[in-house]
């Protein structure tokens, strides 16, 4: 089973690849650093260390890598594959689409009819859906029906917390050894060959959902309001009581939306809680809060960790004020190497907050969320 992967960053290294790996799959990386790509076509290996204080190392062996700016490879090797995983942001499904297509040409065209599995591994609800219409716009129209009979492209969850690394070896990754990657089988096809260590689900809407809102929605606001506090890491911002209460209280009222909106047993999603929050905590790991912050557009994006929810929480009449505090903070976030927040800032000097706020949350200048917002912006500096 071969399986093509694109990203081999931290999660592609220290999850995705490690668990391809692991399953038996021939794995081929591809990525545009010729640093990454170069290391791993000369050492054929790495290594992932697990942040648990038990110093375990696991070795990844027999991989290979091609330079993703070399389309003609990568779609060649896409033709001969049976599994296709992203993990390079969901910004980036864009840029790959027309290579993934061009692959997806070409096995159309030699008549292997073997099923192919396309899967983002991104955080975004739909990632793989989102994949699949980018493709399909390269894709000739009267070849998207015989794709439909044999390329699925199921969406999925992917957790592990893999921070940004600073060894000396390019390929070492630090991970933390906690992982779930949820699946939705209902969208695969027959003769799917199960990939081991993943988890399968009939419908992923609540599991991407519970994760993001969960996982995700507490890192940023515990990145946001760290970086305002001046802490650099996320373990060093879980250490103030202050950001650490913040966190607590805008999981429960995400918790308040997926137990509305799933029925999900009420004392298991704080267990789901508790137990995140412990992942924050984890002494072993070293996260900079400007990693999890990175990208404030995207995490105040109307379908994203922040708004969403709280649209949610207000549509059915729950608490939003620590939501609301989160995205206050997102707005306050100017660290001047992220493009997105440089964005941002600019837009608040030249537009001002409302249209800011209305630019990036997609929220209406009458909606309650927009007012509490406004006024959270301008509080939030002086608490800070
Ligand atoms: N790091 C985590 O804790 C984590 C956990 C779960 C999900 N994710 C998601 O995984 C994705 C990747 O995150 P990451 O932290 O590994 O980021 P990263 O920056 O470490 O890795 C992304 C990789 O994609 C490569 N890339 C960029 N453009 C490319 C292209 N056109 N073709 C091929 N490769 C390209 C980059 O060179 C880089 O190596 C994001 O969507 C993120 O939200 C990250
Ligand atoms: O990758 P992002 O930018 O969507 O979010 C930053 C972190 O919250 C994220 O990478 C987490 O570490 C990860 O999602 C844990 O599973």
């Amino acid at each position: 089973m071969k399986a093509i992967h694109f990203g081999a960053g931290n999660i592609g290294r220290g999850f995705i690849g490690l668990l391809l790996s692991q399953a038996g799959y021939e794995l081929t990386f591809v990525d545009v650093s010729d640093v990454l790509v170069g290391a791993i076509q000369a050492k054929g290996s790495y290594t992932v260390e697990l942040a648990d204080g038990s110093g375990r190392m696991i070795e990844v062996h027999n991989v290979n890598a091609i330079d993703g700016k070399n389309s003609a490879l990568v779609a060649e090797a896409i033709a001969g594959a049976d599994l296709v995983t992203t993990a390079v942001g969901v910004h980036i499904l864009k840029h790959i689409a027309g290579t993934i297509a061009q692959g997806i040409e070409k096995r159309l065209t030699a008549s292997v009819t073997a099923p192919l599995h396309v899967i983002a591994c991104e955080n975004a609800i739909g990632g793989s859906t989102q994949l699949k219409e980018l493709v399909y716009g390269h894709l000739p129209a009267e070849l998207h029906a015989v794709a439909d009979r044999s390329i699925a492209f199921p969406d999925a969850a992917v957790d592990r917390i893999v921070p940004l690394q600073h060894h000396e070896d390019p390929l070492h990754v630090t991970v933390e050894p906690f992982y779930e990657w949820v699946v939705d089988r209902s969208a695969t096809l027959p003769g799917f060959q199960e990939i081991e260590g993943v988890h399968y689900v009939e419908g992923l809407e609540p599991f991407i959902e519970r994760k993001l809102f969960t996982v995700n929605t507490g890192h940023c606001v515990a990145a946001y309001h760290g970086y305002l506090r001046g802490c650099s890491t996320i373990q060093e911002a879980m250490a103030q009581e202050a950001i650490r209460a913040e966190v607590r209280a805008a999981l429960q009222e995400t918790g308040a939306v997926l137990i509305h909106k799933y029925d999900f047993d009420s004392a298991q999603h704080d267990q789901y809680i508790e137990k995140i929050l412990g992942r924050f905590t984890n002494p072993y790991l070293s996260d900079e809060v400007e990693r999890v912050g990175r990208s404030p557009i995207r995490k105040l994006s109307p379908s994203d960790r922040l708004v969403r929810p709280a649209m949610l929480a207000a549509e059915y009449g729950l608490k939003t004020e620590h939501l609301v505090q989160g995205m206050a903070a997102a707005l306050h976030f100017d660290y001047a190497d992220d493009p997105e927040a440089v964005e941002i800032q600019s837009s608040l000097k030249e537009s001002g907050l409302s249209s800011t706020i209305t630019r990036y949350t997609g929220l209406a200048a009458d909606h309650p969320l927009h007012q509490a917002l406004e006024a959270a912006y301008n509080q939030v500096k002086q608490q800070a």
